[in-house]
């Protein structure tokens, strides 16, 4: 039986494909040439204090529904506007509920660095990412092999973008390390289970090189998590359930800024 991640991915595959009988892979090239230059993800994501990430999540396959956000544009902005550092914009759509029109509408309303979250597995979407005006991909080790994962890091910095790495276990993060990675999130959902292992951070980051951003990912629900994580030396959080299900997302988002950089929070001056 496949495991959710294999039919994430497989989804994704089927998607990107369609989507290609629709614009050629040649024109998508053309288009994230023309596209704005791509910004300093890294160096948003590497400013004093730690920084959020704030995701525009619907749904997810292991919550189902979490919030309706009919003005996904609106809700970043409010992120922004809450000071989130980088925006993370869902674009799967069967079991997240994002899509590539989301991205633009978010895209249209903030200024600062996005990210593109999707289960990225062909150099297509990648290109796509860019057109749209992405300056993150996740690029997650457990979908990829690590010929393919070398080679869709190198497409993602080669467009101007940065590549958020994403790991659930030591042997990944070797992995990670060995494609160079420059930022790699520590993700506490093993995305094959879905179970959520909030120590994982915690035995993987040590082992990472110091010049590595490391962004811990998931289940994180307040600002006592974000100065746990910050004590283990994460450079940055993303949070999307908490956020979204909050009913103040601005709120929620300066409630963790600024905890991220009070003078008192650990890795503050990382
Ligand atoms: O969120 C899920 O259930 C999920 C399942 C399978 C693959 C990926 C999944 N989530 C992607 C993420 O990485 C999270 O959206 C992100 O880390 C934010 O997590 P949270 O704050 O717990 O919503």
């Amino acid at each position: 039986m496949s495991s959710v991640l294999e039919a994430l991915c497989e989804g994704a595959r089927e998607d990107a494909a369609q989507r290609e009988t629709v614009v050629s892979y040649q024109e998508m090239k053309e288009r994230a040439k023309a596209a704005p230059p791509a910004l300093d993800a890294r160096a948003a994501l590497m400013k004093p204090g730690v920084g959020v990430i704030a995701e525009v999540k619907r749904a997810s396959p292991s919550k189902g529904a979490l919030a309706d956000i009919p003005d996904p544009a609106a809700l970043a902005a409010m992120y922004e506007a809450g000071g989130a550092r980088v925006i993370s914009c869902l674009t799967e759509q069967r079991r997240f509920g994002g899509s590539l029109e989301d991205f633009d509408a978010v895209r249209s309303s903030v200024s600062i660095p996005m990210l593109r979250k999707d289960f990225i597995v062909n150099p297509y979407q990648i290109h796509e990412a860019r057109a749209h005006g992405a300056d993150l991909v996740l690029l997650i080790v457990a979908a990829l092999e690590q010929p393919l994962l070398e080679s869709l890091l190198d497409r993602t910095e080669s467009l101007g973008m940065t590549a958020l790495v994403e790991v659930h276990t030591e042997e990944e993060a070797d992995r990670a390390i060995q494609a160079h990675a420059s930022v790699i999130g520590i993700n506490a959902r093993n995305l094959k289970t879905l179970d959520v292992d909030p120590n994982a951070f915690g035995r993987i980051a040590p082992g990472l090189p110091s010049d590595v951003v490391k962004i811990a990912e998931s289940g994180i629900g307040g600002r006592a998590d974000l100065l746990t994580y910050a004590g283990l030396g994460a450079d940055a959080v993303l949070v999307g359930e908490s956020l979204v299900t909050s009913g103040d997302p601005q709120g929620a988002v300066q409630s963790l800024a600024t905890a991220g950089t009070h003078p008192s929070c650990p890795n503050g001056d990382h």
